[in-house]
């Protein structure tokens, strides 16, 4: 290519970048006016509610359909996904407590799910981004709920039994696993490996291949595990890109997990209800009595509305010995006729339903 064809096209970038530029204003503008016309149409007392999760996944949705490229849709998705955060954050900024530290995969989530222009607080554990989210502290929380490998998270589950909870969203992340070292690391001299206990799960065979000898330590996060081997010279931590950035390590190996489409859920937890999109779930919790037979009449209303069950989870219910409550997850909503039906008759047969959240099913 000559310089002069490199030079005009360059102009041609300047000039729609230009365009882009007024546009993307002109798009603020307009949520600036949302946000006076919500504050505007207030009953007495009322709050605005100026995140709404419904109409941000039918825009991300649009903008997938509308797609023609050479941009993939998800990568265009990402990029509407940023401007509606920054609008957004306009109207309101958003406050969102995560499982941190920083660096974690629910951080990751966080980003992936609201975008970077909210204020995010990292919480130690699990309990306390549903107690930050009940005190209202921040507006929403993230938690993992389920990985794909692993399988249910249950510090998550269990905290739902003990908060009012409203699940208003799930987002789910691709969970890819690198062996990280600092720089003063002796990399033939690895005697530790760090990392959450889940993700040394998630790469059990590859260390069982490679470092079978070595020490397994499992910490409270990867991004602890990143934060642990800066200072120490003979050990490594199995995190992902965001620790390994924010640590400042590098990959010895990377892409380590024993399965490549090893996923983690999160879930967005709030105290706002989500309208229906049309393409929703909805997640519940049941608590039968202890008799045979019981499961089977929990589920037989859904197969025989022809309702698709996601999930189902059980647990211990904490308020006897032997006794379960179950965790479910189907598609639809809890306003849609159908589904408004089937709930009426689980709760004649239950001992105690509870609905956690009807949330648009992940966009991206
Ligand atoms: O449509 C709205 O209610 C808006 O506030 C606008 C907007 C957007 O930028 O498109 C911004 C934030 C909401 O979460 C959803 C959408």
């Amino acid at each position: 290519m000559s310089e002069q064809e490199l030079k005009a096209l360059r102009v041609r970038i300047d000039s729609l970048d230009e365009k882009v530029l007024e546009l993307i204003s002109e798009r603020a503008r307009c949520a600036q006016e949302v946000a006076r016309v919500k504050m505007a149409s207030l009953a007495e007392g009322e709050v605005p509610v100026f995140y709404r999760p419904e109409r941000e996944a039918q825009v991300l949705k649009r903008v997938m359909e509308r797609n023609k490229g050479p941009l993939g849709n998800e990568e265009m998705a990402r990029l509407f996904r940023e401007i509606m955060s920054s609008c957004l954050a306009l109207e309101q900024p958003l406050k969102v407590a995560y499982l941190g530290p920083e660096g974690t995969f629910t951080q990751a989530a966080a980003m992936k799910h609201f975008g970077h222009a909210v204020i995010s607080k990292p919480m130690a554990a699990i309990d306390e981004v549903f107690r930050e989210v009940a005190a209202g502290a921040v507006n929403f929380g993230v938690v993992p709920v389920e990985n794909s490998t692993e399988g249910a998270v249950n510090h998550t589950l269990d905290s739902f039994l003990e908060h009012d909870m409203v699940i208003c969203g799930e987002v789910e992340l691709r969970i890819h696993h690198h062996l990280l070292v600092g720089e003063n690391t002796k990399t033939d001299s690895i005697s530790r490996i760090y990392s959450h206990a889940q993700s040394l799960a998630q790469c059990r065979k590859w260390l069982d291949a490679h470092y079978p000898n070595v020490e397994r330590i499992a910490v409270s996060s990867n991004a602890e595990a990143a934060k642990r081997v800066k200072g120490e010279w003979n050990s490594a931590a199995i995190a992902g890109d965001m620790a390994a950035g924010l640590y400042g390590l590098t990959r010895l190996a990377e892409k380590i997990e024993d399965r490549p489409d090893n996923s983690t859920r999160f879930l967005m937890i709030g105290n706002q209800e989500v309208p229906p999109t049309g393409d929703d779930k909805t997640s519940i919790i049941v608590s039968m009595s202890n008799r045979p037979g019981a499961l089977h009449e929990l589920l037989v209303p859904f197969h025989e509305n022809g309702i698709d069950l996601t999930r189902i989870e059980t647990r211990p219910s904490r308020s006897g010995k032997w006794t379960y409550v179950f965790f479910i997850d189907f598609a639809g909503h809890h306003r849609d006729p159908l589904v408004k039906s089937v709930l009426e008759q689980i709760s004649q047969e239950a001992v105690a339903l509870k609905v956690l959240g009807s949330y648009p099913k992940a966009v991206l």
